[in-house]
């Protein structure tokens, strides 16, 4: 194949656009079956994530081009328009490269026919740089309009971020800035099993058992991280499971639940602190290749067992448990600089589906921890109808229970994801 990286990115694409794929799934197991490695791997990593994540700017820049509008182009050729458009405008490609590859990649995968139209198109858009085209493509828009085009995200979600900074909404601009440059990995090393010293990488700022790859690397290839004694894991949610782990909780104390423990990075630390005071941990999940997962990163905790329930309706006894977790089904607002697709994929009606489960979720929980307590809500979204809505409303629905603390961690402030905490107390 020539130009395989290319066509490799190409495709990527198109199974992100054309079948909802996940990109984080998609292209590791593209670039497997084309044997493309290393630097070129970093390279096709690089087209496929960067196309995604500024596909609102570039679409903007190619509406403006195209002159019947960019609803007039087909989806395959679209796809290459971005990712060529990427390439002239945010990487170090130079611009006769860029559009002669992209025309290849366009001639190669798609056909003859398009080839003129994306060649024309390319070279306009290779005239200016991004700010050029910055300036044009925001003139007459104002607030959040232009941040929505200047940054690349929904406007929708611009709005629903600006509402969740609340009095901090000056801050957006760098919020939206973060959402846009991929997390360095993080690394957790499970308390009992591992030990961060002994892991590469820096100290993470706010988990003690933290440690940040800065020089990038393959966690794969580290033998605590393969073995299931480390794991790779965003601070943020690191902090959610210690925060559960480390609220006080008078008398019995040793029978632990993660309700919605898939895929398990949470099960796993928590798993490992519940076994260091002598507790025993359910991580529950509603799919089965969702348990499958929890099952291998806790296979070396012999106090951890896993269990497959719709969380609302498991068999548990009420007052059950002394501490329980609902890191709950969400928008995953918070996650968007890892998933740079998701924030084309997701819709505000998403919300309506998620609120009510969110809800139940949450009531079943207080109704499965005993008396004196704690269950900790989480969101890897900071919006404000799954965060605050969800537990002002649970809150409002019983008089036994005490909010002890709340905290939302961002990636511009604390260089996590924007998980959301919740500590409640039932009395
Ligand atoms: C945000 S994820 C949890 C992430 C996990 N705690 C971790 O750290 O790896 C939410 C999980 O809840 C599961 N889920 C969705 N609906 C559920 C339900 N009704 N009962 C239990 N789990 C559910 C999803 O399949 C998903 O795996």
């Amino acid at each position: 194949m020539t130009d395989p990286v290319r066509s490799v990115a190409f495709h990527a694409l198109r199974k992100v656009s054309q079948d909802d794929a996940y990109v984080n799934l998609v292209l590791p197991a593209m670039l497997d079956e084309f044997h493309i490695e290393g630097r070129d791997a970093a390279f096709a990593t690089e087209l496929v994530h960067g196309t995604l994540r500024r596909r609102g700017t570039y679409d903007a820049i190619i509406d403006h081009v195209a002159s019947k509008g960019i609803g007039s182009i087909d989806a395959p050729v679209l796809d290459a328009l971005r990712l060529g458009s990427h390439q002239l405008l945010s990487m170090r490609v130079p611009a006769h490269a860029a559009v002669s590859t992209t025309v290849d990649v366009v001639r190669r995968e798609i056909g003859h026919k398009p080839v003129h139209f994306a060649n024309a198109l390319l070279r306009k858009i290779g005239q200016k740089d991004l700010a050029g085209w910055l300036t044009i493509v925001t003139e007459g828009l104002e607030g959040h309009a232009a941040r929505s085009v200047r940054t690349s995200h929904p406007l929708w979600i611009v709005q629903a971020l600006h509402q969740a900074l609340g009095g901090h909404g000056a801050q957006i601009d760098k919020l939206l800035a973060a959402d846009n440059v991929p997390p360095r990995v993080t690394l957790v090393a499970r308390p009992g099993l591992s030990a961060p010293e002994s892991l590469p990488g820096t100290p993470g700022k706010l988990s003690p058992y933290a440690r940040i790859l800065d020089e990038g690397g393959d966690p794969g290839e580290i033998a605590e991280v393969r073995d299931g004694r480390a794991g790779v894991q965003d601070e943020g949610s690191q902090l959610v499971a210690i925060a559960l782990a480390d609220a006080v909780v008078e008398g019995q104390d040793d029978r632990w639940l993660d309700l919605c423990a898939g895929p398990g990075g949470k099960a796993a630390l928590l798993g490992a602190l519940a076994a260091g005071t002598g507790a025993s941990l359910v991580a529950n999940e509603l799919q089965e290749h969702r348990a499958e997962l929890v099952r291998h990163g806790v296979r070396r905790l012999r106090n951890v067992e896993v269990t497959v329930h719709d969380g609302r309706e498991g068999p548990w006894a009420d007052g059950s448990f002394d501490r329980v977790l609902v890191d709950a089904p969400c928008t995953g607002l918070g996650a968007l600089r890892r998933r740079p697709e998701s924030r084309w994929r997701r819709t505000p009606s998403d919300l309506d589906g998620l609120v009510p489960l969110q809800e139940a979720l949450l009531t079943r929980a207080l109704e499965l921890v005993r008396p004196g307590g704690v269950v900790v809500y989480a969101t890897c979204s900071p919006h404000v109808r799954e965060t605050r809505g969800v537990v002002d409303a649970v809150l409002a629905s019983r008089d036994d229970l005490d909010l002890e603390s709340t905290h939302q961690w961002w990636p511009h402030i604390d260089g996590t994801d924007a998980m959301f905490c919740a500590l409640i107390r039932r009395r």
